[in-house]
């Protein structure tokens, strides 16, 4: 448990009597670059559709506006099919091919992504920002050692001998609490448990890769829920250690209100209403937003 991790006076922690059961035991963090006002990341009126067979197009992400702040763990929830995923991969520019964007900017760091030439953007992945996706066996090469993979990444971002590399993959496998580091290095991905695996994919985006923003698509689901608690903690003790930026997409509400500062809330390839954890979770402006937390409430009672 991360306990000394105490939400600052602009992300005061949100009333628990108001939220879905938690199942994740850290609280928020906010670092000091939390206080500054300019967001790492700015998604500016992004709209796009998708290119069906007969040529047509229907239209998936409307005008989405929202904003990152430095050194914050941003939520991105809403249900099946909002276009939460779209729009990250949107921003990482591995979009698929029949999605027609037709508006907006993605501002990181003040420059648009979007008017970057491919080898310009494929520096900034894994660099400056990278992701976590939801299955992390599947996101692994079959054919490779976990270690020679995050070896591989390491030597690509960073140089140096293949030695060199091979260290510091055992390292960051290390560093994500995987035991017997060194030996696990030599197995492959089959040989990991959901969880395992998960952490080494989190190894490779926030450790070997050293990136100012991180993207984490569902990183928990489909993952014990003690599994979940702890991978949750891992990301937050990470983000604050490293100072980064994250944008978690996420269906559970639980892990938004325990580690997440500020949220948005899509609907339909839109962005229904943004706003601190505090504020969506005990103030929500909007009818979805409470129709999504009051779902969220029946699923935890059920449960
Ligand atoms: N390759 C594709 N071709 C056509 N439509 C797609 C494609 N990928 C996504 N879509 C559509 O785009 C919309 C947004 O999908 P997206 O995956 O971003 O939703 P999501 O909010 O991430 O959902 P989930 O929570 O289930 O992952 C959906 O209507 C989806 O059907």
């Amino acid at each position: 448990m991360v306990g000394v991790l105490l939400p600052g006076p602009r992300h005061p922690r949100p009333d628990r009597r108001l939220l879905p059961a938690g199942r994740c035991a850290v609280r928020p963090y906010r670092s000091a670059a939390a206080a500054m006002t300019v967001p790492l990341l700015r998604v500016d009126g992004l709209g796009g559709a998708f290119r069906r067979r007969d040529g047509g197009l229907t239209p998936v992400l409307h005008d989405v506006s929202f904003a990152l702040q430095p050194g914050c763990i941003t939520a991105v929830v809403g249900e099946t099919g909002s276009g939460k995923s779209l729009t990250a991969l949107t921003i990482l520019g591995l979009q698929p091919s029949a999605f027609v964007r037709r508006s907006g900017r993605i501002l990181f760091a003040g420059q648009d992504l979007l008017a970057l030439p491919p080898s310009a953007m494929r520096a900034v992945r894994g660099r400056r920002i990278s992701m976590v996706f939801q299955d992390a066996r599947a996101a692994l090469n079959p054919v490779f050692s976990v270690g020679a993979q995050l070896a591989d990444v390491h030597r690509l971002q960073h140089g140096g001998s293949a030695r060199a590399a091979w260290d510091a993959a055992v390292e960051a496998l290390r560093r994500v609490r995987i035991p017997e580091a060194e030996r696990r290095a030599r197995q492959y991905p089959h040989e990991f448990s959901g969880g395992m695996a998960q952490r080494a994919m989190i190894a490779m985006a926030a450790l070997v890769c050293t990136p100012a923003l991180l993207i984490l698509d569902e990183p928990t689901t489909g993952l014990d829920v003690t599994i979940q608690s702890d991978i949750m903690e891992l990301i937050v003790e990470l983000c604050r250690d490293r100072g980064l930026t994250a944008c978690l997409i996420t269906h559970d509400l639980g892990v938004v209100a325990e580690s997440c500062e500020e949220v948005v809330v899509m609907n339909a390839g839109r962005v229904v209403e943004t706003g601190t954890t505090e504020a969506i979770f005990t103030r929500p402006q909007q009818p979805y937003t409470r129709r999504l937390l009051a779902a969220s409430r029946l699923d935890a009672a059920a449960a």
